[in-house]
């Protein structure tokens, strides 16, 4: 059997319909997958198994924000998470075509290295007709060289057979990247942790590498429907805890700030988070933690 395996970075505008899409593609199994190929630059965002191709979709936060100097960076580590795909598959809509803001994708995808496959995903075609279609396809394609077009409607799941298909068989040949019963939902207490974590790594862009780990330690129910999080954050190095904590507790407070509103999102409802940082030199060493975190430990990166 040859198997294949590989990420796909999906870019759009917001509101193009990737979180829709994602869902058409991963199923019910959306998972934020923590893991040893996690990278800075882009997050997991679910994983897809079509024949014998393992799917593995990441997300490029902050290529839209790039007005402050951290903002730049992180559009910048956005691109590199495109760059760092096997595939990137552009979204759009049919309805709005190609916008400014479509447009300043391109400039950026024109940035990367010139082997990587794009696909354009047209979405939302429930909204246009026929020619409008087929000359937005046009237009697009003398824009840009894809590699292959689709028309799809995410919503309705028109289209989006024939897209995963083509992924399938697009990726390089390869061993799986996860482990097949890995790709369930992971427990809830095990995303918010993640969902910290992500937060902290944008936040801190390189500053603080691998060495840093979130976990969940209590979370209760209250009776008026919000949930309370404790979560803790281990570093390895005193040094690394106050950058963590950042001056004044500023870097704590912003990224528990965007943390909380992440899980009020997913969760639907309101969410009270407290983080504390603590120093545990050798976490790296404990096997059984990192079991349990769905983590795997080798050649001493994460
Ligand atoms: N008519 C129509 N609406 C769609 C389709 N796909 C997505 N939408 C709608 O478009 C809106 C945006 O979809 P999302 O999946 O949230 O878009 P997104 O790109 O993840 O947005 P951000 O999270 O803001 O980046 C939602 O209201 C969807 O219901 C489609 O095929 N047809």
């Amino acid at each position: 059997m040859t198997t294949r395996a590989g990420f796909i970075a999906l870019i759009g505008e917001p509101n193009a319909g990737k979180s829709t899409l994602l869902n058409r593609m991963v199923g019910a199994k959306v998972s934020i997958v923590t893991h040893k190929v996690q990278t800075t630059r882009a997050r997991i965002r679910g994983v897809a198994m079509e024949g014998d191709s393992q799917l593995v979709f990441v997300d490029t936060p902050g290529l839209f924000q790039p007005r402050r100097r951290l903002d730049r960076a992180m559009v910048a580590a956005a691109w590199g998470g495109a760059a760092d795909a096997d595939i990137v598959v552009l979204l759009i809509e049919a309805n709005r075509g190609l916008t400014e803001g479509v447009e300043r994708i391109l400039e950026g995808l024109e940035g990367i290295d010139k082997g990587r496959k794009v696909a354009l995903a047209i979405n939302k075609i429930d909204r246009v007709d026929a020619p409008v279609l087929l000359g937005l396809s046009k237009e697009m394609n003398e824009r840009f060289p894809f590699a292959e077009t689709f028309m799809i409607s995410a919503e309705r799941g028109h289209g989006i057979d024939a897209l995963r298909q083509w992924l399938a068989g697009e990726l390089p040949e390869g061993p799986w990247l996860y482990p097949e019963d890995q790709i369930a939902d992971l427990p809830m207490r095990m995303i918010a942790a993640e969902m910290t974590r992500e937060k902290l790594t944008l936040r801190l862009h390189q500053e603080l590498p691998y060495q840093m780990t979130v976990e969940t330690e209590n979370w209760e129910e209250r009776k008026d429907g919000s949930a309370r999080i404790d979560q803790l954050i281990y570093v390895v190095r005193d040094g690394h805890k106050g950058i963590v904590l950042g001056s004044k507790g500023e870097t704590i407070k912003s990224v528990s700030k965007a943390a909380r509103e992440e899980l009020e999102e997913f969760l639907g409802r309101k969410v009270h988070l407290f983080l504390q940082v603590k120093v545990r030199p050798n976490w790296l060493d404990d096997a059984e933690r990192y079991t349990e975190m769905g983590l795997e430990f080798k050649d001493g990166n994460v």
